[in-house]
């Protein structure tokens, strides 16, 4: 009787309760946790749809600067969203052991093998794996692994320099330099991780569709990571995951393929009961790259470290380092194209090391990691670069812990999602300076007295690699090839705009990618020791 009742008064009256309960969902929205109190767009405060369009339109970042002078350190991006801007907020929001998680932004961001999402080391969210597994992998990146790493890189920039010469001297015609940049940069990730270039360089093309892939996941990741339910409707739904259960359809990212079929190469070796780690009496891989290292781990924490890890660590590498070495690669170069005066002078530094016989290399131009770490003025222009180009684009957004904390002086829930995002702290004018929109190296050089402390805080600032133990492991890895390859670059080539007067697209989905960056290249005498070289 009373269900019929209630089935007769929703039929009779369903828009004005759908209404009513769409008003009551909006004014809960807009008071939940308290965060009414914080400014920001009103529309924010009663949906996240307002930030899925927001980031749809592919400049999120521009919102979030304006957003931030408009309203002050902390502003509203969404009913339980706030982005900080306050560089206090860093120590709390990404500090160790303060028990931040990652918000679901990152599940959106795991794939799927045989109908469940698989966390990788980047995308979990559970801090306890995370800790266990990059304990794991973690001395794989440190410093000291460097060197064993650099062969990789090296055989991968002569392939290159070899390939630009012949691709844009030889037979001249522009270069699309962010997407060339981009197949170096996968080139070199498949070097060190497996001892295998995937072959962009060689046959300078997209090999089996991995960038066009990568680019259509991340411009899905961006907008739906806002409201990470979407992701259930569309890749992760039902439907398809049972498929993929039930092996009726195999998703698997290329490079996951890629990633199967050299552990393949290694694995039967393994089953023979033989150690992997390159110490080993028996060593099975020549040199030590990343995989032989991540099986390492799997002999050493089997409990732990499965083949399904060491595979998804394996993708990772392509997944997290080749998209976003390359964007800050082109960033260096774009920047150094548009202000011939630091190109000028970073040349100079160049050319005098060369002079002085400080390179080891005339032949072909290659410049060391060690030698690279010679010159002052590189390191400027990189951390510039950083600095206005950041590749992450978004506020890394981390959920706070029951029981909530205070933030850069504001209490806030648990359970409110908080972020900060690089390209908002990177214009902090009270700490780069009143031009921060400018590409000037020269803020970062240490002249007089307070210089010091100055650029320690500008240091301490910057973001592009994240921070905190979430921090990206593979920075040092990163800044091996692009501390080597733009001097070598500028050693073997003039390289110029295509059209001086166009300036670069720029698409920001998670990471900020430039296109419309053309440029031309010329060959450069190789610059000669005064002494001459040594025999
Ligand atoms: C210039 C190049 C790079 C940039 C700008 C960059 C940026 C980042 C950022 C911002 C994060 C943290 C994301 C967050 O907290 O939300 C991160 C994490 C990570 N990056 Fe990188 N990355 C670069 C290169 C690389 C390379 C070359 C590799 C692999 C060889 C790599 C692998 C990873 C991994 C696995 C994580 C997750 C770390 C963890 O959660 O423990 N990245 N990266």
């Amino acid at each position: 009787m009373i269900t019929d009742q209630i089935v007769h008064v929703l039929s009779q009256h369903w828009l004005p309760i759908v209404v009513a309960a769409l008003v009551a969902w909006l004014v809960r929205n807009r008071y939940h946790n308290g965060l009414n109190k914080y400014p920001g767009p009103f529309l924010a405060s009663l949906t996240d749809w307002w930030r899925f369009f927001d980031v749809y339109g592919r400049r999120p970042e521009r919102s979030h600067i304006a957003l931030h002078r408009k309203y002050g350190p902390v502003v509203r991006l969404g009913p339980n969203t706030l982005s900080f801007s306050d560089p206090d907020a860093l120590k709390t929001i990404y500090g160790l052991n303060k028990g931040f998680i990652k918000s679901d932004f990152y599940v959106v961001q795991q794939s799927v093998v045989k109908g469940h999402s698989l966390p990788s080391l980047f995308s979990t969210t559970d801090n306890d794996f995370h800790m266990q597994f990059r304990r794991c992998v973690n001395s794989a990146f440190a410093m000291s692994a460097l060197v064993q790493y650099e062969p990789f890189v090296d055989n991968t920039t002569k392939l290159f320099l070899k390939q630009t010469e012949r691709l844009y001297i030889n037979d001249p015609g522009a270069c699309d330099f962010t997407r060339w940049l981009q197949f170096y940069a996968f080139d070199v990730i498949g070097e060190i991780t497996y001892s295998k270039r995937h072959g962009f360089i060689e046959k300078n093309e997209d090999v089996d569709g991995i960038v066009a892939y990568l680019t259509k996941l991340f411009l899905y990741v961006a907008p739906i990571g806002q409201i990470p339910f979407l992701d259930r409707l569309f890749l992760k739904n039902p439907i398809y995951l049972k498929l993929s259960e039930w092996g009726l359809l195999d998703a698997t990212f290329p490079v996951a393929k890629f990633a199967r079929a050299r552990m393949a190469e290694r694995l039967p070796e393994l089953e023979n009961g033989e150690p992997v780690l390159p110490t080993s009496e028996k060593p099975t891989v020549k040199s030590p790259d990343l995989l032989s290292k991540f099986l390492a781990a799997r002999e050493a924490r089997p409990d732990f470290m499965t083949d399904t890890l060491v595979q998804t660590m394996a993708v990772s590498m392509a997944f997290a380092g080749s998209e976003t070495t390359a964007i800050s690669l082109s960033a260096v170069f774009y920047f150094l194209l548009k202000n011939p005066a630091a190109l000028d002078r970073l040349r100079r530094e160049i050319d005098d090391a060369a002079r002085e016989g400080r390179f080891s290399d005339y032949e072909t131009g290659l410049v060391t990691w060690h030698e690279s770490q010679t010159l002052p003025y590189l390191d400027m222009c990189v951390k510039e670069a950083f600095r206005l180009h950041p590749a992450p684009g978004l506020p890394m957004e981390r959920i706070v812990p029951a029981g909530g904390l205070e933030i850069a002086g504001h209490r806030v829930e648990g359970g409110t999602i908080v972020g900060c995002s690089a390209w908002v702290l990177h214009r902090d004018e009270n700490i780069f300076g009143e031009d921060v929109e400018a590409y000037r190296p020269e803020r970062w050089e240490v002249k007089g007295e307070g210089d010091e402390a100055r650029v320690k805080v500008m240091n301490g600032t910057m973001l592009q690699f994240g921070m905190g133990s979430r921090t990206c492991i593979g920075k040092n890895i990163s800044l091996l090839e692009i501390y080597k390859l733009v001097p070598t670059m500028l050693r073997r080539f003039e390289i110029r705009f295509d059209d001086p007067d166009s300036e670069w697209e720029i698409v920001n989905a998670w990471f900020v990618k430039q296109n419309n960056f053309i440029t031309r290249f010329k060959l450069r005498d190789i610059v000669m020791p005064e002494k001459g070289v040594k025999a």
